[in-house]
C-alpha cells in the first residue's frame, strides 16, 4: 500500500501527551493490525514476554464468545465463517470487559480496529486513542500460504474464506491504517521475513517502553 510511510518513533512513552485513563489509571493502547496471516498473533506473544503487554486478541476474544455459549454465538459462528466483522457493540464490550479485568496498564490490541465502525466504537466507548499502530504489512500469497498451514483448526482457514478475509481487509481495514497513517500514528513493518527478523524491527518500534517482565 503505497499512502503508508515510516512514521518517526514515539519521542518520549513517558509523556502523556494522550491523556489515556481507565478508571483512573494512566494506560497505553498499541493497535496491531495487518493482513490475516502476517504474523500479528505470533508478534504479539513475543512483545509481551519483553514488555510487559497484556495482549488481546479481537478474534481470540470472539472465538472465546462462541465457546461460552453466549446469545451471540451463533451469529460470531457465521460471521467469522464468512470472513465478515462483527457488529462492533459485541466486539467492544468484549474488549472494554478483557482490559477492565486484566488490571495492567499497556495493551497490545490484535486484529482491531478492523473497520471503521470498530474505531468510532472504540474512541467513544473507552476515549482512549492508541499511542500507535503497529502494521504487519505482508503479501497475499506468503499469509495464504501461512494460513494454510497454521492447522489450529480454526473454521476460516480454508482458501474460500481466506479469500474472502483478504477482500475485507483491503476493503474495510486498510481505510483504518490510513486514518491512523495521517496522524502520524503507524509503524510499517516488513512482516514478510522470518519471525525474527520481523522481532527485530517490532523491537525498534518499542524501544521508548522499558523492558518490563511478562505481565
Ligand atoms: N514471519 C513469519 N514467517 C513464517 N511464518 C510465520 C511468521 N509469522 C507467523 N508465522 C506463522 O504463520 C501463521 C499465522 O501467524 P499468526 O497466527 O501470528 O497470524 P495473524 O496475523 O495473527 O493471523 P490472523 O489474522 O488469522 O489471526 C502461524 O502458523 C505462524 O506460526
Ligand atoms: N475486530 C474484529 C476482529 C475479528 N473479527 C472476526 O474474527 C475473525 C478472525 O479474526 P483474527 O484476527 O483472529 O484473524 C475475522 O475474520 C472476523 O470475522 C471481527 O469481526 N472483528
Ligand atoms: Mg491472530
Amino acid at each position: 500500500m503505497s499512502t503508508v510511510v515510516d512514521a518517526p518513533k514515539v519521542a518520549d512513552a513517558n509523556e502523556d501527551a494522550n491523556g489515556n485513563f481507565l478508571n483512573d489509571k494512566k494506560v497505553t493502547v498499541v493497535f496491531v493490525l495487518g493482513g490475516p496471516g502476517s504474523g500479528k498473533g505470533t508478534q504479539c506473544a513475543n512483545i509481551v514476554q519483553h514488555y510487559g503487554f497484556t495482549h488481546l486478541s479481537a478474534g481470540d476474544l470472539l472465538r472465546a464468545e462462541i465457546k461460552s455459549g453466549s446469545e451471540n454465538g451463533a451469529m460470531i459462528q457465521n460471521m467469522i465463517k464468512e470472513g465478515k466483522i462483527v457488529p462492533s457493540e459485541v466486539t467492544i464490550k468484549l474488549l472494554h470487559k478483557a482490559m477492565l479485568d486484566s488490571g495492567n496498564d499497556r495493551f497490545l490490541i490484535d486484529g482491531f480496529p478492523r473497520n471503521e465502525e470498530n474505531r468510532a466504537a472504540f474512541e467513544n466507548v473507552t476515549k482512549i486513542e492508541p499511542e500507535f499502530v503497529l502494521f504487519f504489512e505482508c503479501s497475499e500469497e506468503e499469509m495464504e500460504r501461512r494460513l494454510l498451514n497454521r492447522h489450529q483448526g480454526r473454521d476460516d482457514d480454508n482458501i474460500d474464506t481466506i479469500r474472502k478475509r483478504f477482500k475485507v481487509f483491503v476493503e474495510s481495514s486498510i481505510p483504518v491504517v490510513e486514518h491512523y497513517d495521517s496522524r502520524g500514528k503507524v509503524r510499517k513493518i516488513d512482516a514478510g521475513r522470518p519471525i525474527e527478523e520481523v522481532f527485530n524491527a517490532v523491537k525498534d518500534t518499542f524501544s521508548p517502553y522499558s523492558e518490563k517482565a511478562r505481565y
